[in-house]
C-alpha cells in the first residue's frame, strides 16, 4: 500500500537517534544540510530522472547525459550554488559525465601545476566552462607505467595516441596532456601540457589531431554515459607557455629549468583523485548496503513461525555477509575523512616547500584507494547476491551500480600496481629502522618493532576482542611481522629489484595488512574523539569491532602464520562477531537510514524507504517496452512458421 511504511517496525527498534547519526555520517551539520538540500533538489526535478537509462541506445544515453549536465550547470548558475553545493548536486545527479573529469581532474591539475600567470589565463575559462577539459595521460600502450609514456613534446626554438581519457571522446575542448619533454636533444621525462583539441567556434577537431570515442564499455547504461576517448596527435604545435611550469620551466632559448622539488609532484592530481576515490568508496558501498539491508528486512523466506516466514535479515549467514559491509561503509567514511586531513596537511606543507610527508601521502592514498575500491566492488556484488533473484533486475539498482563502480579498481592506478608502491614504502621503512630513522605517521608503529615482534595477544575470552587496544595491537603485530618477513626474504637477494618482483605477491599482502591497520586505527581514533548524539557512539563502536573482527576472520591466515593470535583466540573472535551481529540487528535499518539517501538517488525498488517492494516491482515490470504488446516482435517471422511446421510434421 502506498504511503505505508513497511519498515516502521524496524525503525521503531533502533537504539540510537538516526538524525544524530546522519550528522556524523555527513561529517557536520552544515555538510548534512547541503547534502540533504541538494539530494532533494535533484530528486524532485523530473529533468534528472534516471529510471529510463537502461532502455536508451548508447547515443541516446550520451545525449541525455549532455542534456542533464547542461541543465545542472544552468541550475548551479541560476541558484548561485557554492562550489560545495554544486559538487553535491552533480554527485546526486548520479551519472558519470565529462564534468567529472573537468572538475575532478582538469581543474585540479591546472591549480596544482600552473604558474600564477597560467592560472590567471586558464582558470577563469575553466570555472565558467568556457573551455571543457579532460586529463589525457593514459596511452594505448601505457597506463600504469607513466614513465614510459611515448608521446613527446619537443621544444622547437624555431616552432603524438591517448586512450581512455574521460570527456575526451566527444566533449572536451582542451586536454591536460602528459608527454615527454624534449629540449636541446635531451628527454626530461613526463610533463603536463594544456592543449586545445577542439575549436571553441564549431567544436570541430583541430588540425593534426584525431579524436573519437573508444566504444561501449562494461554494463548497460553505466559508464557509457561517459565519452572516454581516443586521441592521436600528428606533430601539432602548441606555445611554450602551455607547458605547465609551476615546478619546471623551459626558457625562450629552450633551456630546461627544474625547481628544487621532487619530480613526482607532476603526479599530484592522481594523489588528489585517489583521496576522493576513498571517500567515494564509502558512498558507493553505503548505497548498495542500504538497498540490501532494507530488502533483507522486507524479504521473508522459510522458517515460518505462527504461519509467518522468517525475515532473511534474521539468518546468521545473511548477517555475516551484510553487516561487515555495513561496518565497512562507515569505516571507509572515517578513513576518508582522515585522508582528507592528510591531503590538506601535505598540500600546506608543499606550499612551504616541506616535502617530508609526500611519501606518506603517496603510500596512504595509493594503498587506501586500492583496498577500499576492491572491497567496495566486491561488496556491491555481494549486495546483489544478498537480494536473490530480484537483485539481478536493473530495477534493483545494483547491476548498474556495480557496472559504474567496478572500474575504480583500475582507473587512477591499477590496484595491484598501487599496492606495490605501498610495499616499496614499507620495505624502505623497515630498512631505515636499521639506520636509526624513526618511522612517523602511519608507520610509527614500526618504531615499536621489538615489542611487536615479541608481543603475545592478551585475549582470553570473547569480550576481550571488544578492547580497542587489543585489536589495534593485533593488527599492528600482523602488519609489522609481515613487513619484516618480506624485508628479511628480500635481503637474501643480491638483486633487490629481482627480489622485489619474485616476492611481489607476498609484498602485496603485506601492503594490504598495513592499509587495513590504518582503517582500523582511524576508526578507533574517530571513536576516541567527541561523537555527539544519543546512542550514536555505541553503534559506531559495534561497527568498528565488526570491521576489525571480520577483517581478522577474512585474513586469518596472516594472523595465524605470523603467530599474532592462536586458533583459540581466532575462535573467540568469531564468537564475538556473531554476538555483535545480534546487537546490530535491531539497528540495521536505522543505520542505513542514516545515509539519508533519497529513493531517487538509490534508484532501487528493493531499497525503497517505505519497503513497499512487491507492488512496485510488479508495476515496474509492466513499464518495460517488451510489454508494450502481448505478441512479441518476431512472432510472425520466426515462431508462427516453426509451430505450423511442427504441426504439419506431427500429422504426417
Ligand atoms: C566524487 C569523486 C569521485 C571520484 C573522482 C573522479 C574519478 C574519475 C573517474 C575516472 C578518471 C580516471 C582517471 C585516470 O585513470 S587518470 C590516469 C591514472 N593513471 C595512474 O594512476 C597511473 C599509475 N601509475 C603511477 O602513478 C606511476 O607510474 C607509479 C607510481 C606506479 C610509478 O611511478 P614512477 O614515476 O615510475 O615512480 P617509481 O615507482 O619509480 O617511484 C619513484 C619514487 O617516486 C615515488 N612516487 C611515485 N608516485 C608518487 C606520487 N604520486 N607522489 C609522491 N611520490 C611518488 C615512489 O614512492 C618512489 O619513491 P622512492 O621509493 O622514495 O624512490
Ligand atoms: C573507466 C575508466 C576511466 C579512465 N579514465 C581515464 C582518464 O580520464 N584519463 C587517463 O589518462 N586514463 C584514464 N583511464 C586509464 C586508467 O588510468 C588506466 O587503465 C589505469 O591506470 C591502469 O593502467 P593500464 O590500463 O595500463 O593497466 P596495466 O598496467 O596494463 O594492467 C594490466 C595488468 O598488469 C598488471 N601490472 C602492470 N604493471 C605491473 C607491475 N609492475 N607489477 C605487477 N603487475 C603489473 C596490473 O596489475 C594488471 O593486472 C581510465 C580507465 C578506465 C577503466
Amino acid at each position: 500500500m502506498e504511503g505505508v511504511d513497511h519498515l516502521a517496525h524496524e525503525r521503531n527498534r533502533s537504539q540510537f537517534d538516526v538524525n544524530d547519526m546522519k550528522i556524523v555520517w555527513a561529517g557536520s551539520r552544515e555538510a548534512f544540510e547541503v547534502s540533504d538540500r541538494m539530494s532533494r533538489l535533484v530528486a524532485n526535478d523530473p529533468a534528472f530522472r534516471k529510471d529510463n537509462r537502461v532502455h536508451l541506445t548508447r547515443k541516446e544515453l550520451f545525449k541525455n547525459t549532455l542534456r542533464k549536465a547542461a541543465y545542472a550547470w544552468k541550475k548551479i548558475i541560476e541558484l548561485k550554488l557554492s562550489e560545495e553545493e554544486a559538487g553535491r548536486l552533480r554527485f546526486f545527479v548520479d551519472e558519470p559525465a565529462y564534468t567529472d573529469l573537468h572538475w575532478g581532474m582538469f581543474v585540479p591539475f591546472l591549480k596544482g601545476q600552473g604558474t600564477e600567470e597560467q592560472l590567471q589565463k586558464w582558470l577563469p575559462l575553466a570555472y565558467k566552462m568556457q573551455i571543457i577539459g579532460c586529463y589525457a595521460q593514459t596511452e594505448l600502450g601505457h597506463g600504469s607505467n607513466v614513465q614510459w609514456l611515448e608521446t613527446t613534446a619537443t621544444f622547437d626554438p624555431k616552432t603524438d595516441e591517448f586512450w581512455w581519457p574521460g570527456g575526451l571522446g566527444k566533449v572536451s575542448t582542451h586536454a591536460v596532456v602528459f608527454a615527454r619533454l624534449i629540449t636541446n636533444g635531451r628527454d626530461y621525462g613526463v610533463h603536463g601540457f594544456i592543449v586545445q583539441i577542439r575549436s571553441l567556434d564549431d567544436h570541430s577537431v583541430l588540425p593534426g589531431i584525431t579524436i573519437g570515442d573508444i566504444g561501449v564499455k562494461f554494463g548497460n547504461g553505466a559508464y557509457n554515459t561517459m565519452d572516454n576517448g581516443v586521441m592521436h596527435f600528428d606533430h601539432i604545435r602548441i606555445p611554450r607557455n602551455q607547458l605547465l611550469m609551476r615546478f619546471s620551466q623551459v626558457t625562450r632559448e629552450g633551456k630546461y629549468v627544474q625547481s628544487d622539488v621532487p619530480r613526482q609532484l607532476v603526479y599530484g592530481t592522481m594523489v588528489y583523485v585517489r583521496k576522493t576515490i576513498v571517500i567515494d568508496a564509502s558512498n558507493a558501498l553505503s548505497r548498495a548496503v542500504c538497498i540490501a539491508t532494507r530488502y533483507s528486512a522486507v524479504r521473508r523466506q522459510f522458517g515460518s513461525q505462527d504461519g509467518v516466514e522468517t525475515q532473511v535479515i534474521n539468518y546468521k549467514t545473511q548477517q555475516s555477509r551484510l553487516f561487515p559491509l555495513l561496518a565497512s561503509a562507515y569505516a571507509f567514511r572515517f578513513v576518508g575523512e582522515w585522508l582528507q586531513w592528510l591531503y590538506t596537511d601535505v598540500t600546506q606543507r608543499l606550499a612551504a616547500n616541506d616535502f617530508s610527508t609526500l611519501p606518506e601521502a603517496h603510500a596512504c592514498t595509493a594503498g587506501l584507494k586500492s583496498i577500499t575500491t576492491a572491497a567496495t566492488a566486491d561488496g556491491i556484488e555481494e549486495c546483489r547476491k544478498l537480494c536473490g533473484g530480484h537483485g539481478y533486475l536493473c530495477s534493483s539498482g545494483l547491476p548498474e551500480l556495480f557496472a559504474v563502480y567496478v572500474p575504480a579498481c583500475t582507473y587512477e592506478g591499477d590496484n595491484v600496481v598501487l599496492l606495490l608502491q605501498v610495499a616499496r614504502f614499507l620495505v624502505k621503512t623497515v630498512s631505515q629502522l636499521v639506520s636509526g630513522k624513526k618511522p612517523v605517521g602511519t608507520t610509527a608503529y614500526m618504531g615499536r618493532l621489538q615489542h611487536l615482534m615479541e608481543s603475545t595477544c592478551k585475549v582470553q575470552k570473547a569480550e576481550d576482542w571488544l578492547n580497542p587496544s587489543i585489536v589495534l595491537e593485533a593488527f599492528e603485530v600482523r602488519s609489522a611481522r609481515m613487513s619484516v618477513e618480506c624485508a628479511k626474504r628480500l635481503s637474501q637477494f643480491t638483486n633487490q629489484e629481482e627480489g622485489f618482483h619474485e616476492l611481489s605477491p607476498s609484498l602485496v599482502e603485506a601492503a594490504v595488512a598495513h592499509c587495513q591497520l590504518i582503517i582500523v586505527a582511524k576508526f578507533i581514533e574517530k571513536l576516541q574523539g567527541d561523537i555527539p548524539g544519543n546512542g550514536v557512539k555505541d553503534q559506531l563502536q559495534k561497527l568498528c569491532s565488526i570491521y576489525a573482527l571480520f577483517t581478522l576472520h577474512k585474513h586469518l591466515g596472516d594472523f595465524l602464520s605470523t603467530s599474532t593470535i592462536t586458533p583459540k583466540q581466532a575462535s573467540l573472535a568469531d564468537d564475538q562477531l556473531r554476538s555483535l551481529y545480534a546487537q546490530v540487528r535491531p539497528n540495521a535499518v536505522a543505520l542505513v537510514d542514516a545515509f539519508n539517501y533519497t529513493d531517487h538517488y538509490l534508484g532501487s525498488i528493493l531499497g525503497r524507504y517505505d519497503g513497499n517492494v512487491y507492488p512496485n516491482l510488479y508495476d515496474e515490470a509492466w513499464k518495460d517496452p517488451m510489454n508494450d504488446t502481448a505478441v512479441p516482435d518476431g512472432y510472425h517471422e520466426y515462431i508462427k512458421p516453426l509451430l505450423k511446421q511442427q504441426l504439419r510434421n506431427s500429422r504426417l
